[in-house]
């Protein structure tokens, strides 16, 4: 049965067929002006399909996109659309799908990693994907937190406006922050239309989305965008601020967005799913615990290319280490390799070299972009220090990564 269903390139005539797969697993709707929405950053080149006798039964795609990751930007293969209908489902066709696509990944030699989020964390590392990125998910009680007092002399102004007509704006601060956040992906035209787009069906009830622009004298240093769900009780207004993204150069600018959004009328509450773990918002109120942090999973990341990966990021201190890596899938990764670097650049190649540290390519997703400790993996059990030369601190980076939107 199993080999009965060809897994092949999509073609044109595929695209209804998968966007009805994907609106069957994902319990939504997805057509109209979702499906257009969607075909603009679609890659038709880069998606796959399980054919079961004309019919598509599974779906995977790659976007082209690039990654900042410690120290650099470089090309990752973003992985989305994930799907298998429910009539195929459990019969190994996710695991030909995937095992397919990273070797595909793997023989165009030019992303030396993947990520993607999950759905559920229980499906990707068995496919090398370790969980690279964390967020907090705010949900504030904004009456109840307090940012210290603006300048007397603000260096700058908000200016409030369409997403859209503000989009100079907001991509030049995007693009004049994007090398230094570790976790961002790179937005082209396409996707900056897919960002800002703001379809009907996915405002469930809330107003559209606003964006607001903090303007200082050399031009825009910060923006944020958001929407607000309103609601009435006995009380009076209980609206929420449904924050989708805050960028900020400086301290300044985050502070002045940060007041503007807490400080909404008519409205009791911001939320925003999208946090780093290291926010700078929760050393900045008085009172953090009203910011309701709740913590989850978000980028995960699959090193395709072993020495490619662990040269192209740059590491905190001077490290000299010889890894042991097991993988079954793309099995030229699995041997030992030799990471010798530094805050300035690295070099990584093949060794006979004794390994001072054995981990799976799953556990190396997970630490390449300093957002899941050495440590905390050593101590769960996960990685195995066999010498006392241990690269956990070399590994992390001065701010945890923070990817900014689930694509
Ligand atoms: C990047 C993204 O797009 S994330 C979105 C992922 N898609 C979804 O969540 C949509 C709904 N779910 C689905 O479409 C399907 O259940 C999929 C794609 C997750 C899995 O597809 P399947 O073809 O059933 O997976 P497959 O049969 O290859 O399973 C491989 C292994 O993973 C396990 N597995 C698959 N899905 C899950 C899951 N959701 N939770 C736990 N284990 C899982 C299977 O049990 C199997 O384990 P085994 O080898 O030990 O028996």
């Amino acid at each position: 049965m199993k080999d009965e269903i060809e897994l092949r390139p999509s073609t044109p005539d595929d695209f209804a067929p998968i966007f009805q797969l994907l609106s069957t697993v994902f319990h939504e709707e997805i057509d109209g002006e979702l499906r257009d929405l969607e075909g603009i950053v679609y890659e038709l080149d880069r998606s796959l399909v399980a054919d079961d006798a004309g019919l598509v039964a599974g779906h995977v795609q790659a976007f082209t996109r690039d990654l900042t990751v410690p120290g650099a930007v470089i090309p990752a293969a973003h992985v989305s659309g994930v799907g298998v209908l429910p009539t195929h489902r459990r019969r190994g066709l996710l695991t030909r799908m995937m095992n397919r696509q990273l070797h595909e990944i793997a023989d165009a030699g030019r992303e030396p990693v993947a990520v993607l989020w999950a759905s559920e964390a229980a499906i990707y590392p068995r496919f090398g994907y370790g969980p690279a990125a964390s967020r907090l998910v705010f949900n504030i009680t904004n009456r109840e937190v307090r940012l210290p007092a603006p300048p007397p002399e603000p260096s700058g102004r908000l200016r409030m406006g369409d997403p859209q007509e503000l989009l100079p704006e907001i991509g030049k601060v995007y693009e004049q922050l994007r090398p230094g956040r570790v976790g961002w992906s790179s937005r082209d035209d396409n996707w900056w239309k897919w960002v800002l787009s703001d379809p009907k069906d996915h405002r469930d009830g809330a107003t559209k989305r606003y964006a607001v622009v903090f303007e200082g004298s050399g031009g825009p240093t910060g923006y944020a965008l958001w929407r607000v769900k309103n609601d009435w009780n006995i009380h009076g207004s209980t609206a929420d601020v449904q924050v989708r993204e805050v960028a900020a150069a400086d301290t300044e600018t985050y502070r002045a967005l940060w007041r503007f959004l807490l400080e909404v009328d008519l409205t009791r509450s911001v939320s925003w799913r999208l946090a780093a773990v290291d926010e700078p918002l929760l050393y900045m109120v008085d009172e953090p615990r009203r910011l309701g942090p709740g913590f989850s999973d978000a980028l995960w990341l699959r090193v395709i290319d072993v020495p490619a990966a662990l040269a192209a990021r740059r590491y905190a201190t001077d490290v000299d280490v010889v890894l042991e890596v097991t993988d079954p899938i793309l099995t030229s990764n699995s041997g030992r390799w030799r990471l010798t670097g530094g805050p300035g650049g690295a070099t990584c190649a093949a060794t006979s070299d004794p390994a001072d540290v054995a981990l799976s390519v799953t556990d190396l997703g997970a630490v390449y972009l300093g957002g899941t400790s050495f440590g905390a993996l050593a101590a769960a059990g996960r990685i195995r220090q066999l010498t006392g030369n241990d690269p956990a601190v070399a590994f992390g980076w001065h701010r945890l990564p923070s990817p900014t939107e689930v694509f």
